[in-house]
């Protein structure tokens, strides 16, 4: 027999997402279209920030699920449905995990990632001869409801940089990472094998385990 220590938390249990609107809590298109895909099969009816003209948040968290969790939560309030946010970024072993929750920002008010893949590199190259290329990426997705309750899941996926970049799928740093074992970068290959394999997919099997 199995014994529960006194001081066991009771497990919480997941809320389920019922019939009605759900909101993308996000402003980036790529990252719009990819949750749209995720969330396909389910057949939600889905509304994007920008579509109910939400204002932009400020991210001021110091965490991915920190930030995740303050976009769903300003969605749900303005919005009135549930939100779904969705806070992520590269991840650089040899840059400490630099840009990290900054990836979005390493990119500039025109959001050029030609700019911030190049960054990323030079960053990398300056820190010595034998800088590793190791990187991943993080994905955090809160799901908010208009009565604060909030659920948060995380994914990762491992891989290495390459440069130059290589592909046109995709969007932000795509074109230079390539996940481990394989031999084309997400900006290679198509959406559908992204899905399967990446930190946002890893993070969304979480969350439609949980409130599906
Ligand atoms: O699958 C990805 N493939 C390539 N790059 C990616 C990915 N996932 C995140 N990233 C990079 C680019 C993005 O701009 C930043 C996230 O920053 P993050 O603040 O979460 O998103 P964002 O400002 O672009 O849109 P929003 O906050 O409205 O959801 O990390
Ligand atoms: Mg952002």
């Amino acid at each position: 027999m199995i014994a529960l220590s006194d001081d066991a938390a009771p497990p919480v249990p997941h809320r389920k997402l019922g019939p009605g609107r759900l909101v993308i809590a996000s402003h980036n298109q790529g990252k719009v279209r990819e949750i749209g895909d995720l969330l396909r099969p389910y057949g939600i009816e889905t509304v994007s920030a920008a579509e109910l003209d939400l204002p932009e948040p400020e991210e001021t968290g110091t965490t991915f699920a920190a930030n995740a969790e303050l976009k769903a939560r300003a969605a749900a309030d303005l919005s009135g449905l549930p939100a779904l946010a969705d806070d992520s970024g590269l991840c650089v072993e040899a840059l400490g995990g630099d840009p990290g929750i900054f990836s979005a920002r390493w990119a500039g008010p025109s959001k050029d990632f030609a700019v911030a893949m190049e960054k990323v590199h030079d960053a990398i190259l300056a820190t010595g001869p034998d800088a590793g290329r190791d990187a991943h990426f993080v994905c955090a997705l809160s799901l908010c409801w208009p009565d604060g309750h909030i659920e948060t899941f995380e994914g990762r996926a491992d891989g290495t940089l390459v440069w130059p970049p290589r592909g046109e799928h995709g969007f932000g740093y795509d074109a230079m990472f390539l996940p481990l074992g394989a031999t084309e970068t997400y900006g290679e290959i198509d959406p559908d094998a992204k899905h399967a394999i990446s930190h946002r997919a890893a993070a969304f099997n979480l969350l439609t385990a949980a409130v599906f």
